[in-house]
């Protein structure tokens, strides 16, 4: 069963006709990757995800999105709640002007899910040896995140959403900051957390999707061209648009 399923999805700012009857499915656990040219939706629609684009105003949705059973275009969805299970990191790294530790126990004060001084000291501990950083970290707690260099500033981000303990990670260009190298980590990272989360990235970068993701989206101007196994939108795409944007033909 899908743990994220979009069904007959339009959304509109205002006027303008974003997302295009968008029928998603994307599968429990594993990396799943949003290609597409500039423009063509691939943030938007994540976004839907979490119902961040609530914050636009204008923002106009029909279908459904499913979360687990759940539709979260329904009535009466505690918004809270859903971003709490559907965190979200994005282009930019933007730790809170606080300590490192601060930072990763922030969410936990916001959805009222502190527990004991130990305990926290455990899932600061825990969320930073997720994103491998707790040897480099440990010692440092206190110093202000924003000393940290970008690709760690990104990776305390995912920690960040990790504390809250969410079963998806939304990640809109999560690299497009950095360096190469430090694009190579935040990958790391990524693979490594596929095993226990669900993963979904947007990436301008077909490189990056080719290289970490297990099933690929690619847009084109709002609607959902092609959906499946990496390999095979890669290797065998069934639309002619697909094959043109992935050899570099597009346009
Ligand atoms: N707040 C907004 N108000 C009006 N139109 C918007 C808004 N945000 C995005 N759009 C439009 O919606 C379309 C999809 O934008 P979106 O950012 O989702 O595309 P994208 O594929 O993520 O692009 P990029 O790779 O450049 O970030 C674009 O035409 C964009 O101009």
């Amino acid at each position: 069963m899908p743990i994220i399923e979009t069904k007959n999805l339009n959304l509109f700012y205002d006027k303008f006709h974003a997302l295009i009857d968008v029928n998603i499915a994307i599968k429990e656990k594993g990396i799943t990757a949003i290609i597409g040219p500039s423009g063509c939706g691939k943030s938007t629609l994540l976004r839907t995800f979490n119902r961040m684009n609530d914050l636009i105003e204008g923002v106009a949705m029909t279908g459904e999105i499913l979360v687990g059973s759940e539709n979260i275009l329904g009535p009466g969805i505690d918004l809270v709640g859903l971003r709490k299970k559907v965190g979200m990191v994005f282009q930019r790294p933007n730790p809170f002007p606080l300590t490192i530790y601060e930072n990763l126990v922030y969410g936990l004060k916001v959805h009222h899910m502190i527990t004991s001084r130990d305990e926290l000291g455990g899932l600061v501990e825990e969320s930073l040896k997720a994103v491998l950083l707790w040897d480099k970290l440990k010692d440092r707690l206190y110093a202000s995140a924003l000393s940290l260099s970008l690709e760690e500033k990104q990776r305390l981000c995912i920690a960040r959403t990790l504390a809250v303990k969410p079963d998806i990670i939304l990640m809109d260009e999560p690299c497009s900051a950095l360096d190469p190298i430090a694009t190579l980590k935040i990958e790391e990272t990524a693979r490594e957390l596929k095993k226990d989360y669900t993963i979904v990235i947007v990436t301008h970068n077909m490189q990056q999707a080719a290289r970490i993701s297990d099933d690929v989206g690619f847009m084109l101007l709002g609607r959902l061209v092609e959906f499946g196994k990496t390999g095979d939108v890669f290797n065998r795409p069934q639309d002619k648009k697909t094959e043109e944007y992935i050899t570099g033909r597009y346009g």
